[in-house]
């Protein structure tokens, strides 16, 4: 499990390991494993050029002892001081290593034929996005060759929510002292960060004694840990029956997808129940799919369902279930547990039936925030699909997932999810590990699907099968 902690318990984590220690050692430890890893980046130090984009905190002061350090192993550094004041102690150690602090933008130029730019202009101390001449600084180095490593986080991105409200940096690497962040898994600031690498500093014993994380990430590791699998005894019903509620006259393909994820994702049984039209084309392309009402573990209800009232006493059974699409909605008729499976959309008309207001604007700009609001007022745990999927439970745990690619964002791909979800409800997970074990795997398919291209629905449903093999070899 990746675990990420915001700003105060990193605050807190940092000053409790702090007080043990003489004053600079965490920034030294920080500012060694910063300058290691460029060091590895960049191959060889020597006759490197290095550019310190300088902020007025101590995330500056990161980037002047790693570009101190850097000096030392014999690359040219030049630090750009963009702050109102630059970090005293960081300036000394990259003049005494024979680096060259420049004022402001004045050496703008240095961007244009740097090997590696550090970003140390604001970390988790930052608030809004990058001021104009940092901006303008930043705009140059990104469009330069160099290499473009942040400290702790691309500034400009909120480092406990991903939230970014101006301009940041889009970084190629991120280096980040002493534990994730949850700015660094969720989107956008997680699609700035590029490959994000954990520098120790020996701060875990302290996040420990925190207590539980702000946000975690699962890992290969993690879901095949989670993922059901039978036992020698097992039988169908053991493993799991999943009744698919799905599809239309007007979206019979809404079925066939559901239906076929749960059956390529470990059901021991599915059945569906839907109209005539739909329950041929599902039994046509699954013979393996039983038709009509019977007993199930969970449901799955929603997805390709325009008219909610044909399903609401399906919602009010006993068993687990997945509400999808409109039947999101209907939450607070669920008779058992229930999992949310939204897209922005849909979660402002789920936020409405719990009677707060939102906007989809504003869903999209604080996705962690709104899934939490979400999952506090319906009581229910909440998967919100889109750039960073987000699984939050009323209880406050929150899992993002690492997995999926915006190739997913095709017609029909939340159908094929909330068919794994169901799959996984029926076979005995909770809703909180159903939803992200399901977005997890579906962002595997998704991958392999696309393969870096474009993809559809039906592929990712086909390539499920894989996506579970590698988890589980
Ligand atoms: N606290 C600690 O023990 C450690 C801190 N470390 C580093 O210290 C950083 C935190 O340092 P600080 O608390 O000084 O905070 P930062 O350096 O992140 O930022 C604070 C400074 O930036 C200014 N600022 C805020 N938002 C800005 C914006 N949008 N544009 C420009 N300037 C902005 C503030 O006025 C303030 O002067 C971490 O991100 C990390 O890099 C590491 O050295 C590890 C140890
Ligand atoms: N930009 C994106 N990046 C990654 N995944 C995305 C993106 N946009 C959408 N997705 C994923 O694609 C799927 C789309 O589901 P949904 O919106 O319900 O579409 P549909 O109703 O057509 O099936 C979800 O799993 C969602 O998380
Ligand atoms: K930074």
């Amino acid at each position: 499990m990746r675990l990420a902690y915001d700003v105060e318990a990193v605050r807190a984590a940092e000053a409790a390991l702090a007080a043990g220690l003489p004053a600079g050692t965490l920034m030294d430890r920080a500012a060694a494993g910063i300058a290691a890893a460029c060091a590895r980046l960049l191959g060889s130090t020597y006759g490197t050029r290095v550019v310190l984009l300088v902020g007025s905190g101590d995330n500056g002061g990161d980037a002047l002892h790693a570009g101190a350090r850097l000096g030392r192993r014999g690359a040219r550094v030049d630090a750009l001081c963009l702050g109102s004041r630059t970090h005293q102690e960081g300036a000394a150690a990259l003049l005494a290593a024979g680096g060259r602090l420049h004022g402001g933008t004045e050496r703008a130029d240095l961007l244009d034929d740097a090997d590696l730019v550090v970003d140390g202009i604001v970390g988790i101390g930052g608030s809004g996005g990058l001021r104009p001449d940092a901006a303008r600084v930043v705009a140059r180095a990104e469009a330069s060759a160099a290499l473009l490593v942040a400290v702790d986080v691309p500034s400009g991105v909120d480092a406990s929510t991903g939230e970014a409200t101006g301009e940041v940096v889009h970084a190629d690497v991120t280096l980040t002292p002493g534990t994730l962040k949850p700015g660094l898994l969720v989107d956008p600031g997680s699609s700035c960060a590029g490959l994000v690498e954990v520098v120790d500093i020996g701060l875990g014993p302290h996040l420990a004694a925190l207590g539980a994380p702000d946000v975690e990430a699962l890992e290969a590791d993690d879901v095949a840990a989670l993922l059901p699998a039978p036992g020698p005894e097992s039988d169908k019903y053991q493993r799991g029956v999943v009744g698919v509620v799905a599809g239309s006259d007007e979206y019979p393909g809404a079925a066939v997808l559901c239906a076929g994820a749960a059956v390529r994702s470990g059901a021991g049984m599915v059945r569906y129940v839907g109209p005539d039209h739909a329950t041929y084309r599902v039994l046509a392309r699954w013979p393996e799919a039983v038709a009509g009402e019977g007993r199930v573990q969970a449901r799955v209800i929603g997805p390709g369902i325009p008219e909610l009232d044909a399903v609401l006493d399906q919602v009010a059974r006993p068993e687990p279930v997945v509400l999808d699409a409109t039947a999101a909605t209907a939450y607070a008729r669920a008779g058992g547990p229930a999992l949310l499976t939204p897209h922005a959309g849909e979660l402002v008309r789920v936020l409405a039936a719990a009677g707060v207001e939102a906007t989809r604007e504003q869903v999209e700009a604080r996705r962690l925030h709104w899934a939490r609001e979400a999952a506090r007022a319906t009581g229910c745990v909440v998967l919100l699909k889109g750039s960073t999927t987000v699984v939050a439970a009323p209880d406050g745990r929150v899992r993002v997932n690492p997995t999926g690619t915006p190739w997913l964002a095709t017609a029909g791909s939340g159908d094929v999810l909330a068919g794994v979800a169901g799959a996984l409800l029926a076979g005995g997970l909770p809703p909180f590990d159903a939803g992200s074990v399901a977005a997890w795997l579906h962002g595997l398919a998704g991958r392999l699907a696309a393969d870096g291209a474009s993809t559809s629905a039906s592929a990712v449903l086909d390539a499920l099968p894989a996506a579970l093999r590698a988890v589980l070899r």
